[in-house]
């Protein structure tokens, strides 16, 4: 075994700070463009994105609405809460057990169910419905303008391969408006639910990677983002109100036979200061196939993933904790792990 010596500890350290999330400008070069999309995606399946097409008001109205929202009662906020996973929730995340110290707003950004759900959110529903809905197809135009471009870079001959599966009216595209209360370490006082009183975790939402296609962040000027890099090491991302990050999530790993990867990452609270984040998770109908793209698939690439509907897949990771890797139910079995089943089955 190599022990490093201190100098190697040393340069690796400073290596490994020196990562820097890779800034995508959409006025760029076409070609440009989509060959850094294509390479922000392979090696972080993460990037930010600076001049973008989605109006500054369209971005205040939604942030002054979930400002409203969460400054309401605890038991005025419950009112938005009927169907799960959907509406109001408080510190619960998913079905499982996973906790967080935040409180959020998980819609479905089909406009029919916005209007629905308005009704148990605002008292003014219209303007909250307007308010997701604009925000909901401006941002929704910069995740297929993405999607495009980086078709384009991996050279698949169809540029609408993959934002096809978002742009369909069947979407099951969701938006999540997150709020995370400052918390001070060992202080048990702050429950926006008055449920319970142990808020020594500095956790806001815990490591997981989204399960859709591509996940659209934005937040206030507060931090607490974290990525996770392929050493394990947890990068803190700046917040950057104006500019929106963006999200490889699990379904775009598979549909590009794991060229692109899936972030894993986090939220930490803040000692002092609220953060608010809206994302804007883009995926397929639920009946839609998701199998690697044929482009993607040589005698050098075999196909790594076995197909799956979105319905079966999001049935996979709502029956898992949020940290569970679930594409792991979907790899195909390598031919040599295939035989030490075999051989280690035999009697
Ligand atoms: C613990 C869970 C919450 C989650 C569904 C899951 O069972 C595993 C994935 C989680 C996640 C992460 C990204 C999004 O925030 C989310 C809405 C999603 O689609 O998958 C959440 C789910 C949730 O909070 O309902
Ligand atoms: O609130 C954030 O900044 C990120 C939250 C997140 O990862 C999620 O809701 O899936
Ligand atoms: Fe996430």
């Amino acid at each position: 075994m190599v022990v490093p010596s201190p100098t190697s500890i040393m340069i690796r350290t400073k290596k490994i700070n020196a990562v820097r999330i890779p800034t995508i400008d959409l006025s760029m070069e076409r070609s440009k463009l989509s060959e850094f999309i294509a390479k922000a995606c392979e090696e972080y399946g993460f990037f930010k994105v600076v001049n973008h097409s989605v109006p500054k008001e369209v971005i205040s109205k939604l942030e002054d609405e979930g400002t409203e929202f969460f400054s309401k009662t605890s038991l005025e906020k419950r009112q938005a809460s009927t169907t799960t996973p959907f509406g109001y929730g408080c510190k619960n995340i998913g079905p499982n057990g996973d906790m967080g110290d935040l409180e959020y707003l998980l819609l479905h950004t089909n406009p029919l169910s916005i209007s629905e759900r308005s009704k148990t959110i605002s008292k003014d529903p219209i303007k909250f419905s307007c308010a997701v809905n604009d925000y909901t197809e401006a941002v929704k135009e910069v995740a297929c303008e993405i999607l495009e471009l980086a078709a384009e870079g991996l050279w698949v001959p169809d540029k609408s391969s993959l934002s096809k599966f978002i742009r369909d009216v069947h979407s099951d595209s969701l938006l999540r408006i997150n709020h995370y209360p400052p918390v001070k370490k060992g202080n048990d006082n702050w429950d926006p639910c008055q449920l319970q009183n142990s808020n020594k975790n500095t956790i806001g939402f815990g490591e997981h990677s989204d399960p859709q296609i591509l996940t659209i962040l934005r937040s206030n000027n507060v931090g607490g983002l974290q990525i996770s890099t392929h050493h394990g090491l947890w990068i803190p991302v700046p917040p950057e109100p104006n500019e929106l990050y963006v999200m490889v999530g699990d379904a775009l790993q598979v549909l590009t036979n794991g060229r692109f990867v899936s972030v894993r990452h986090r939220v930490l609270t803040n000692e002092m200061k609220p953060r608010m984040s809206m994302m804007y998770f883009a995926a397929p109908p639920l009946n839609w196939w998701i199998t690697p793209l044929s482009k993607m698939v040589t005698a050098h690439n075999p196909c790594l993933y076995k197909s799956f509907t979105w319905a079966q897949y999001k049935q996979a990771a709502y029956s898992l904790r949020l940290g569970d890797s679930r594409l792991d139910l979907f790899k195909v079995q390598k031919q040599e792990d295939s035989h030490l089943v075999h051989a280690s089955s035999s009697p």
